[in-house]
């Protein structure tokens, strides 16, 4: 089952809509991005501080402007639906990079969050998840594995979905996030030396890797199920 979504991903240096196509659309996100890089700026100081690291300790690995940067604003829409049992609009995971900022509208709920998991690799199955409802103007703030592991562990990526209703009718969901995300040259270690010294952009493609690996053998898994239980279904009824 694919995540009913649709979603439009920017980087500072991808090929833009033109005016033409879409007036003031590059000036008006570039200020938005602006805005999202000075508050994850902010966001990760305070955590570096926190941490008893220096404040500079996760910003000299970032940097937007850079060619290298893989961070990147995703501006996402989730189909009205109705009697969605059985759907994700955004199925359970962690956020691959360091940290997100994510923007929602009032009335349009769906995200569910599940703090406090140790672990960014076994799908938050089973385990509970509280729904955050949507609001205009609160930013939700996601620590992603990027930035778990560059803090020795010490902060933990959190696990979160989004759905549409069993049953009844959801909107349409409008949501924006943006992923900051270390440079591919960068080199992440926290002061711990808890893990090996990697780059970012290779730690980035090997997380990418593990985790669609990860997530389609799950689906895999549960389609196999679901067959087991279609066959188990078909005996009976013939039987
Ligand atoms: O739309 C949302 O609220 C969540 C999106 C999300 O988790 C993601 O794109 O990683
Ligand atoms: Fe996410």
């Amino acid at each position: 089952m694919v995540d009913q979504k649709e979603s439009f991903w920017m980087m500072k240096r991808s090929e833009w809509p033109s005016d033409n196509d879409v007036p003031n659309f590059r000036e008006t996100t570039s200020k938005f991005i602006s805005k999202c890089e000075g508050i994850s700026d902010k966001v990760l100081s305070c955590l570096s501080v926190a941490l008893g690291f220096e404040e500079d300790y996760f910003r000299k690995g970032m940097g937007i402007d850079e060619e290298d940067s893989l961070t990147q604003l995703r501006l996402i829409h989730y189909m009205a639906s109705e009697n969605a049992a059985g759907t994700w609009r955004a199925g359970p995971h962690t956020d691959i990079g360091c940290l997100t900022l994510l923007f929602q509208r009032d009335g349009e709920d769906g995200l569910e969050i599940c703090p406090g998991r140790e672990s960014s690799h076994s799908y938050g199955i089973g385990d509970t998840f509280t729904p955050l409802p949507a609001q205009t103007g609160p930013i939700v703030v996601n620590i992603g594995d990027m930035l778990m592991a560059w803090s020795d562990d010490r902060l933990k990526a959190n696990f979160h979905r989004v759905r549409a209703k069993d049953v009844g009718k959801s909107p349409d969901r409008y949501s924006i996030a943006y992923f900051n995300t270390g440079r591919k040259g960068a080199i992440m270690q926290g002061p711990g030396k808890k893990n090996p010294p990697i780059t970012c952009g290779q730690w980035f493609n090997e997380a990418t890797e593990r985790q669609f690996g990860a997530m389609s053998k799950r689906r895999q898994e549960v389609a196999l199920k679901e067959d087991g239980k279609t066959a188990t279904a078909t005996v009976s009824a013939a039987a």
